[in-house]
């Protein structure tokens, strides 16, 4: 049975990150003073164009990078800083499955608690049980060579909740799985990211994607400006289209869309 956890909020403040580049010597802002405020078991859709920022803002998330300026705090902790403290508590899924290719499906999934210091016959049940909840359950002793793309997802996603994480990161997870499959894995993750109660944040290029999973879509521009923040619940099914419009112009333009206010 999952355990429901706290969940935790996460909040931004005028955060920047800034590179240089080896090159040429210039400084890039992938990240220019953001500020944005997540509520524990809130579940957050993140557009915006390539290169805005996006992937920055989850390397800070996981504590891969310090920011230049400003601050991340997740449950009060900084994650570069506390780095520690946030094993087992932020979960990632990235479009690639990075599944060990000499581990079984079952390995692979109960990876991390192994990190973790779990007891072995604890981290085998418990892995089980997150391959049976997508399905996987008769592959636990395949390889991922062994599996299609969709099934390796799926594999990555038990990965992530098996720690029961108190923050999920999805980094266009579904994006290069067919269309159906795509959608029933994104509907089986943001059911399970309710069911565990975690805080959720979910990068996609879909707008349909956003709409459909989103409780809030923030519209990133240009280094990570924030061009808007729509509560999806706002928008009734029958303006979907509209927002989905209103989006693709504030993407367009760098500048927020007049449609989105309400
Ligand atoms: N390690 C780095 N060194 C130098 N520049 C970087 C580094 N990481 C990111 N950047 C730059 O920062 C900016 C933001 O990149 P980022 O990968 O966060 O964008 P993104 O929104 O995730 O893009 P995409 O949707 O294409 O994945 C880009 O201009 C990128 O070139």
């Amino acid at each position: 049975m999952a355990r429901m956890n706290e969940g935790m909020a996460i909040d931004i403040a005028g955060l920047r990150k800034v590179f240089r580049q080896t090159s040429s010597g210039d400084e890039i802002v992938a990240i220019n003073r953001l500020d944005l405020t997540i509520a524990p078991r809130e579940l957050i859709a993140i557009v915006g164009q390539t290169g805005c920022g996006k992937s920055t803002l989850f390397d800070l998330l996981i504590g891969l990078e310090a920011p230049s300026g400003g601050a991340i705090r997740i449950g009060g902790k900084a994650p570069f800083g506390d780095f520690d403290y946030f094993r087992g508590r932020i979960a990632t899924v990235f479009q690639q499955d990075r599944l060990l290719p000499w581990r079984s499906a079952l390995d692979n999934v109960r990876l991390p608690l192994e990190l973790a210091g779990v007891p072995e016959a604890e981290q085998k049940s418990r892995a089980l049980d997150w391959l049976k909840r997508l399905g996987l359950e008769r592959f636990a002793n395949a390889y991922p060579r062994e599996l299609s793309g969709g099934m390796r997802q799926r594999v990555a996603i038990a990965r992530a909740f098996v720690v029961q994480p108190a923050i999920l990161l999805a980094d266009e997870a579904f994006g290069h799985l067919d269309e159906v499959t795509a959608a029933e894995l994104r509907t089986k993750f943001v059911t399970l990211a309710r069911e565990s109660g975690s805080t959720a944040i979910l990068i996609t290029h879909q707008l349909e994607e956003a709409i459909a999973v989103g409780d809030r879509i923030v519209v990133f521009g240009k280094s990570a400006s924030l061009l808007a923040d729509i509560r999806v619940s706002d928008w009734p099914a029958a303006e979907h289209r509209t927002l989905r419009e209103a989006i693709q112009a504030s993407l367009q333009s760098n500048a927020p869309d007049a449609r989105l206010r309400r």
